[in-house]
């Protein structure tokens, strides 16, 4: 096999949003490519581009709504050709890609637990009755909630250097972060706890990086082939799987994660109300190869379980 490869003359232009942790992604995936191809960085240029759910900082997302807030740009400038790939944080990402687009290239997955986040304390059961905690995500939310009916939890939006201005602002007395983006960025003197999966499961693909391409450009296919990392696929594929039976956006709370021992794979999904009042969960355990269709059929028994009015709050009835 021999690939047309980029050059600092004809650079791969790889799209990225502009946060710190976005372009912590995008460089890494540089990084690998140069790495796996034995190329100058100057052989690729990073594009950043703002997205509608970078423009909005200060609504809650879920009233902004809409598919793709945070990809709609960027999928946009891909199909046009201003950039040849874009790299995204997985849990962002819906499960069906526009037209003409594919995304099935992941590099190797962090650490996908979720951290408990203050200075005052070092676990949930620690907080006073009642306190406030900060969160913009419906998941955690939820999950919290379940645990913890007190808790006040309030919007949390922003990147993560924001969020952590909000706690030091005293706005919350904790709040929550995945793992897998302090690591990246390197932020170890960030005061955390690893939250086990038993006691918070992550957000479906959490701490996995996805590289989107054109589906017809086979020269970038080639070369994302080189860095693609199995095992990340194949417990992506489960979970993914898992989230596009239970028809999940981001504005659903659903959690998943799929794990690895040998040959075998283990899955666990959960779904909850957003207020906290209900939540389902369960596992599955079987060979790789059946990932998909186990995250299939952990879905349909959890949404039987859940009850025909369970999702009502993601289409509400316009009557
Ligand atoms: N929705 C925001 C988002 N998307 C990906 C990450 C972290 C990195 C990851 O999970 O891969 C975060 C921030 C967070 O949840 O703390």
């Amino acid at each position: 096999m021999s690939i047309d490869l980029p050059s600092p003359a004809h650079p791969l232009k790889i799209g990225t949003r502009g946060s710190p942790l976005a372009l912590a992604q995008a460089n890494e995936t540089r990084d690998r490519l140069a790495q796996a191809f034995d190329l100058p960085h100057e052989a690729f240029t990073i594009v950043i581009i703002k997205t509608t759910g970078d423009k909005i900082i200060d609504r809650p997302l879920k009233e902004i709504g809409g598919k793709g807030l945070f990809t709609r740009e960027i999928e946009a400038d891909m199909l046009s050709g201003a950039i040849d790939i874009a790299v995204h944080s997985m849990k962002d990402m819906p499960v069906l890609q526009p037209e003409g687009l594919t995304l099935d290239t992941y590099l190797p997955r962090e650490d996908p637990r979720d951290a408990f986040i203050s200075s005052e304390f070092s676990a949930l059961a620690e907080l006073p009755e009642g306190a406030t905690v900060g969160t913009s995500s419906l998941r955690r939310r939820a999950q919290l909630l379940v645990r913890r009916p007190d808790l006040d939890v309030v919007e949390f939006r922003g990147n993560l250097q924001t969020r952590l201005k909000k706690l030091d602002d005293g706005v919350a007395r904790a709040t929550f972060l995945a793992r897998a983006g302090l690591n990246r960025l390197g932020m170890s003197h960030v005061p955390q706890h690893p939250i086990e999966v038993t006691d918070m499961l992550p957000a479906v693909a959490q701490g996995a990086i996805g590289i989107e391409r054109r589906e017809d450009d086979t020269r970038v296919a080639d070369m994302l082939a080189a860095i693609h990392d199995t095992e990340t696929g194949q417990r992506l594929a489960a979970e993914r799987a898992f989230l596009a039976a239970l028809d999940g956006s981001c504005e659903t709370p659903i959690a998943g994660l799929a794990t690895l021992e040998g040959g075998t794979l283990h899955l666990a999904g959960e779904v909850l109300r957003p207020d906290g009042s209900e939540a389902h969960a369960d596992s599955r355990t079987g060979p790789i190869e059946d990932g998909v269709e186990m995250g299939r059929d952990l879905a349909r028994d959890l949404l039987s379980r859940a009850g025909p009015d369970f999702f009502d709050w993601i289409a509400p009835k316009t009557a």
